[in-house]
């Protein structure tokens, strides 16, 4: 019990040191210059949202933090509209409520349902363009500093940020599990400049997922090798295999999902009656919005 707790101080020690650490880099000028002010966005179907998707960010957060040089401020999901038509999706208005719940009990990640309102499937790329735009408008940013908590200290620090440079430091990073990045090259699925876009210009950050190679993926391709610097990898060692397609696949089978999703999305499901032999049928005859609309093309 002893080597335990004293175990346990020192890994505290060592944390609020770090914090302490980072409280006082970042309230001298440099450092505070230096802190690049993040924004993650995830994109993606949330057929269910599952606890797994919520640990994306946390630990897209912890990676990024480490490094001394950004400061994750928000995260935003973003479930994808019904016009992605891909099988077995259920109505974006129980996807995005699904997500709120899950949020709830968070400090600084929410829910956008802009993308999951659009009556036709919009390009990732559009997404990321359209909270770019809202987060760079000057009345978003004060929004975005009220809200998250800092101390005191830290808040007469942002604050003294003049206009000017907080919007040089300010980015919009997409946020995705190694199967969305690999699913870069798939044929007709992603247009080459949407995806130089994103990892060019925005940036991405990619959870590691078991059955795909993240880093192999990267250096394989010219254009995520030219950008790779913009991309994040982080490796998740504490691997999970929770997908929504296990859960939705227990859920038709009557078993149970708790622990792998938030309870009140849980409650939620039962209360609903979602997720039948029926839902997971709906899109069954149908070609994926991006592979329609870029299938005809020659690229
Ligand atoms: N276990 C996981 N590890 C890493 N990334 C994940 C994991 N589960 C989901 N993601 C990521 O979360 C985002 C949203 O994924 P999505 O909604 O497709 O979840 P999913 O569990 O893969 O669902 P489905 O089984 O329906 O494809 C994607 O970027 C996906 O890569
Ligand atoms: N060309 C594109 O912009 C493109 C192609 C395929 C998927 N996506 C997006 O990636 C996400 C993938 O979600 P799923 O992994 O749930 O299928 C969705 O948000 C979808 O809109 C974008
Ligand atoms: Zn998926």
């Amino acid at each position: 019990m002893k080597t335990c707790g004293h175990r346990l101080r020192t890994h505290t020690d060592k944390k609020l040191l770090s914090k302490v650490w980072n409280l006082t880099s970042l309230s001298s000028p440099m450092a505070l210059q230096e802190r690049i002010r993040v924004v993650l966005l995830a994109c993606g179907s949330f057929n269910p949202i599952t606890n797994m998707h919520l640990r994306m960010f946390e630990l897209a957060r912890d990676h990024l933090e480490d490094t001394g040089r950004y400061r994750v401020v928000k995260g935003i999901i973003s479930p994808v509209g019904d016009g992605y038509q891909k099988k077995g999706l259920i109505e974006a208005c129980h996807r995005i409520e699904m997500a709120r719940l899950a949020t709830e009990s968070s400090s600084w990640i929410s829910v956008d349902d802009w993308e999951g309102q659009q009556a036709e499937w919009v390009e990732t790329v559009k997404v990321i363009r359209h909270h770019h735009a809202e987060m760079s408008s000057e009345d978003d940013l004060h929004d975005m500093v009220d809200t998250v908590k800092f101390t005191k200290k830290r808040r007469l620090d942002v604050e003294s940020f003049s206009d000017h440079n907080r919007s040089e430091t300010l980015q919009l990073k997409l946020l995705c599990g190694a199967d969305v990045l690999e699913s870069f090259s798939i044929p007709k699925l992603w247009k080459k400049e949407d995806v130089t876009e994103i990892v060019g210009r925005f940036g991405l950050v990619c959870i590691t997922r078991g059955g795909f190679d993240a880093e192999k993926f990267v250096y394989q391709s010219d254009v995520l090798h030219k950008h790779r610097k913009n991309i994040h990898i982080v490796r998740e060692w504490v691997t999970n295999e929770i997908s929504a397609t296990h859960v939705r696949r227990a859920v038709r089978r009557g078993q149970s999902v708790r622990y792998l999703l938030p309870d009140p999305v849980v409650n939620y499901i039962q209360d609903q009656q979602l997720y039948s032999a029926e839902s997971e049928q709906k899109n069954a005859d149908v070609i994926l919005a991006p592979l329609q609309k870029y299938g005809s093309t020659t690229e």
